[in-house]
């Protein structure tokens, strides 16, 4: 039994490393896979440097083509996925992700914030079906098609698939959080990219897939 974590990551050096410095400690995680989505930042080297497997894509193409690269060179049972600007990550919330789905209870687990910042707890409390902290069955995603040009609907385009022909179950990961849009990039550039979001979002939505 194997299991991969995949962080796919635009610009992410001030908060990837404990990220991946967290998972590397914990005992089932086989390997680290970032996919470096065409940052202009050193991402790429920070990943390296905390000791994770990197694959650079030279442009950005979104967050669902980063996945797809990931999901095609995985070759683990399971996959836990995260996004590289978590703040707070533990064990703990590793293993609430990954043990439904490695004890077969379910294929997928979808992570909601809690008992964290406010904000973020908030959004993802009006729409959990939106976190991109998941684990799930490698055999049954690499069976999505269409993930590589979602963008940021690719988690839409996941629940979809896994929810007619699958099972998912939503768990509580405490204390944990993320920098917001708007605190990565700026105010105009994350709003731009929020609006982007929910762009990439009703369009996957919207489609029959
Ligand atoms: O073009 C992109 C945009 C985002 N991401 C990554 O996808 C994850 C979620 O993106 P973001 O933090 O922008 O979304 P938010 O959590 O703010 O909605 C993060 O690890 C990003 O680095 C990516 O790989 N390519
Ligand atoms: O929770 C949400 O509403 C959005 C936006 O979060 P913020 O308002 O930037 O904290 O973030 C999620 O949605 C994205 C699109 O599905 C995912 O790609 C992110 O992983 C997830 O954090």
């Amino acid at each position: 039994m194997k299991v991969s974590a995949l962080i796919p990551a635009y610009n992410e050096e001030n908060t990837i490393k404990p990220v991946i410095t967290t998972l590397k400690k914990v005992e089932i995680i086989d390997e680290v896979v970032v996919i470096d989505d065409g940052s202009t930042d050193n991402t790429s080297d920070v990943a390296r440097g905390a000791g994770a497997r990197v694959v650079r894509l030279e442009e950005n193409g979104g967050k669902g083509a980063a996945l797809q690269k990931g999901i095609e060179i995985i070759e683990s049972d399971f996959i836990l996925m995260l996004d590289g600007d978590l703040i707070g990550l533990t064990r703990e919330h590793i293993y609430r992700l990954l043990n439904p789905v490695i004890a077969e209870e379910v294929d997928m687990t979808v992570g909601v914030f809690s008992e964290g910042r406010g904000l973020t707890d908030l959004a993802q409390f009006i729409s959990p079906h939106l976190s991109g902290q998941r684990a799930i069955k490698t055999r049954l995603i690499k069976k999505i098609d269409n993930l590589n040009s979602a963008g940021y609907g690719v988690e839409i385009a996941i629940n979809k698939f896994v929810k007619k022909y699958g099972t998912l179950k939503y768990v509580d990961l405490t204390d944990l959080t993320h920098l917001m849009k708007e605190e990565k990039r700026g105010f105009a550039r994350g709003f731009i990219d929020r609006m982007k979001m929910y762009y990439d979002i009703l369009k996957v939505f919207i489609k029959k897939i």
